[in-house]
C-alpha cells in the first residue's frame, strides 16, 4: 500500500537551532541568546549564533531538501526577529527574512509548516516573568497575529507551541533551560495553563479572522507504559499519562483539564490560578483545533518510586535518560533489559508509538494527527567520508512502517516529519547529537553533505513508502 496522495512526507527544524544570526538585521534577544551564553548551562558552552547559518544558506538548504523530493518544510519563526523587545515595533527585516523563506519552499513547491514558538521566547518579556506573566499571553497572541497576516496567504499550516512540556517543566522544575528555575512545580503548572490559554485565543483569532488552512498544537508524545502488571506499577503508568500527556492533550482536544490532577493538584496547592474566562476559552476554542502534533522519540516504562528520591534539576538530568523518578516522587522511569536504545539511552520502539496512537485514538476520537517529530538522535558514523547513517535509516523505516500501519487501522495520520531536515544545534547536546538527513561539517565551514539517509528517504518519498 502506497502513503496516501495527500499524506505529507516532511522534515523539521527550528528558528534557534539552525539560523544563527542572532544579531542581525534587527532581530532582538532571545532568552537562549542569554541562556545559552551562561557558564555550564549548555554542551560544551555551544549556543546558536551561528548554529548552522540557516539564515544566509537557506536558499541551499531548500535546494537539498527540494532533491530529497521533500514535500514538506517544518520551521519555526524566531518571535524576536519579529518583535526585537516581544511586542511594540515590528521588524520589517524579520518579516523579509520568513517571507523569503515561505517564497523559496513554494518555489520548489514544499509545503510550509509553520511553528510560531519554538522555545525562543523574546528576552524583554522573560525579564518581566516570561510565562509566568500572563502579559506573555496578550504579546504572543499579537505575535501570532501579525504572523497569520503577514504570512496567511501562502502559509495553511501552523503550529502555535512546540513541545509545552518541555520549556515549561525544563525552565521551572530542572532549570535546563531558561530562565532556569529548578524546583518551582507551581510555577511548573502555572506556565503550561497560560501557555495553553495562548494557544486558544491564537486558534480563536485566527478563526474569527477567516484566515484559510489549518491551525494545531504540537506536544512532546511520550506514552507510559507500566514495566509489568503489578498493580502499584499500573498505578504508575495511570498517574504518569494522566500528568505527562493527559494534563496537555485534554485542554486543548476536550477543552477541560483532566479531573484526576486537577484532584491532586488541588490537594497540593498546585493548582494554577485560572480565571473562569480562560476556562472558557478553553471549551469554546477546543472543537476549533484542526489537528494535533505529536512529536514521538519513545515511550516510558514506569514503577512506583520505591524511594524519596524526586526529580533532580541540571541539565545531565534533563536530557530524556530513564532512572528519573517524577516531579512528585510517585513513579520513576526505568531502562530495560530486554528494550534497544539509543546512544542517550532513549528506547526505540515503534511497537509503542503505534499502541501510543491506538491509546490517543480512545481517548480524543478521530483528531487529525501529524508526526510532528521523529527521529535518531546519534553520533553518525563516517566511512571513508561518507556519513552512513544506517541507524537513522533502521529506526525511521521502523517509525514510518508503524505510521503506515496505523493509517491501515483507520488511525487519521495526515502527515510524517523526520527531525530533522538538517543536523543543527542540539539545545543539551550542542552539536554532538545529530538527526539531519544533510550533514553539517563543522570543520569545514559548515559544509553539507547529503547522508545515506538523505538518499533513502528519497525513495520512500518517491515511492510513498509503497515497500515498507
Ligand atoms: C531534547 C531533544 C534532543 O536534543 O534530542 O529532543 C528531540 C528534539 O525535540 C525538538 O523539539 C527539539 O527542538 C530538538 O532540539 C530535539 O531536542
Amino acid at each position: 500500500m502506497k502513503m496516501p496522495k495527500d499524506f505529507l512526507f516532511g522534515a523539521a527544524s527550528a528558528s534557534y537551532q539552525v539560523e544563527g544570526a542572532w544579531n542581525e538585521d534587527g532581530k532582538g534577544l532571545s532568552n537562549w541568546d542569554v541562556f545559552s551564553k551562561i557558564p555550564g548551562k549548555t554542551f560544551e558552552n555551544t549556543n546558536g549564533d551561528v548554529a548552522v547559518d540557516h539564515y544566509h544558506r537557506y536558499k541551499e538548504d531548500i535546494a537539498l531538501m527540494a532533491e530529497m523530493g521533500l514535500e514538506s518544510y517544518r520551521f519555526s519563526i524566531s518571535w524576536p526577529r519579529v518583535f526585537p523587545n516581544g511586542t511594540g515595533e515590528v521588524n520589517e527585516k524579520g518579516l523579509e527574512f520568513y517571507n523569503n523563506l515561505i517564497d523559496e519552499c513554494l518555489k520548489h513547491d514544499i509545503v510550509p509548516f509553520v511553528t510560531l514558538y519554538h522555545w525562543d521566547l523574546p528576552q524583554a518579556l522573560e525579564e518581566k516573568g516570561g510565562w509566568k506573566n500572563k502579559e506573555t499571553v496578550d504579546a504572543f497572541v499579537r505575535f501570532a497575529d501579525t504572523c497569520f497576516q503577514s504570512f496567511g496567504d501562502r502559509v495553511n499550516h501552523w503550529i502555535t507551541f512546540n513541545e509545552a512540556v518541555i520549556f515549561c517543566s525544563l525552565g521551572y522544575l530542572t532549570g535546563a533551560h531558561p530562565p532556569g528555575i529548578e524546583g518551582d512545580v507551581k510555577g511548573y503548572f502555572q506556565t503550561t495553563h497560560n501557555v495553553f490559554v495562548a494557544h486558544a485565543r491564537a486558534v480563536e483569532l485566527f478563526k474569527q479572522n477567516g484566515h484559510t488552512g489549518e491551525i494545531g498544537i504540537t506536544h512532546v508524545f511520550n506514552p507510559a507504559f507500566s514495566i509489568d502488571d503489578a498493580e502499584e506499577n499500573k498505578f504508575a503508568e495511570m498517574h504518569a499519562n494522566a500528568y505527562a500527556t493527559h494534563w496537555f492533550y485534554d485542554p486543548i482536544l476536550k477543552g477541560e483539564y483532566p479531573e484526576y490532577v486537577v484532584n491532586g493538584l488541588n490537594e497540593q496547592g498546585l493548582l494554577p490560578e485560572m480565571t473562569e474566562e480562560e476556562l472558557d476559552v478553553l471549551k469554546r476554542t477546543a472543537p476549533m483545533n484542526d489537528f494535533i502534533g505529536l512529536n514521538y522519540y519513545s515511550p516510558q516504562r514506569v514503577m512506583k518510586n520505591d524511594s524519596a528520591l524526586v526529580m533532580a534539576g541540571g541539565r545531565e538530568n534533563s536530557t530524556g535518560r530513564p532512572g528519573n523518578p517524577s516531579f512528585d516522587g510517585v513513579y520513576k522511569t526505568v531502562k530495560m533489559d530486554d528494550k534497544v536504545y539509543t546512544k542517550w539511552d532513549w528506547e526505540i520502539s515503534p511497537e509503542a508509538f503505534l499502541d501510543g496512537m491506538h491509546m490517543l485514538k480512545d481517548r480524543y476520537g478521530d483528531v487529525k494527527i501529524y508526526i510532528t517529530e521523529n527521529g535518531l538522535g546519534d553520533v553518525d558514523p563516517i566511512v571513508d567520508g561518507e556519513i552512513m547513517d544506517t541507524p537513522r535509516i533502521e529506526y525511521i523505516e521502523g517509525h514510518l512502517r508503524a505510521v503506515k500501519h496505523a493509517v491501515q487501522q483507520g488511525i487519521n495520520v495526515a502527515g510524517y516529519y523526520a527531525w530533522s531536515a538538517i543536523d543543527l544545534l542540539s539545545w543539551l547536546n550542542g552539536y554532538k547529537k545529530q538527526y539531519g538527513f544533510i550533514y553539517v561539517d563543522h570543520n569545514n565551514g559548515l559544509a553539507r553533505k547529503k547522508k545515506q539517509s538523505f538518499h533513502w528517504y528519497k525513495e520512500i518519498i518517491a515511492t510513498r513508502a509503497e515497500d515498507l
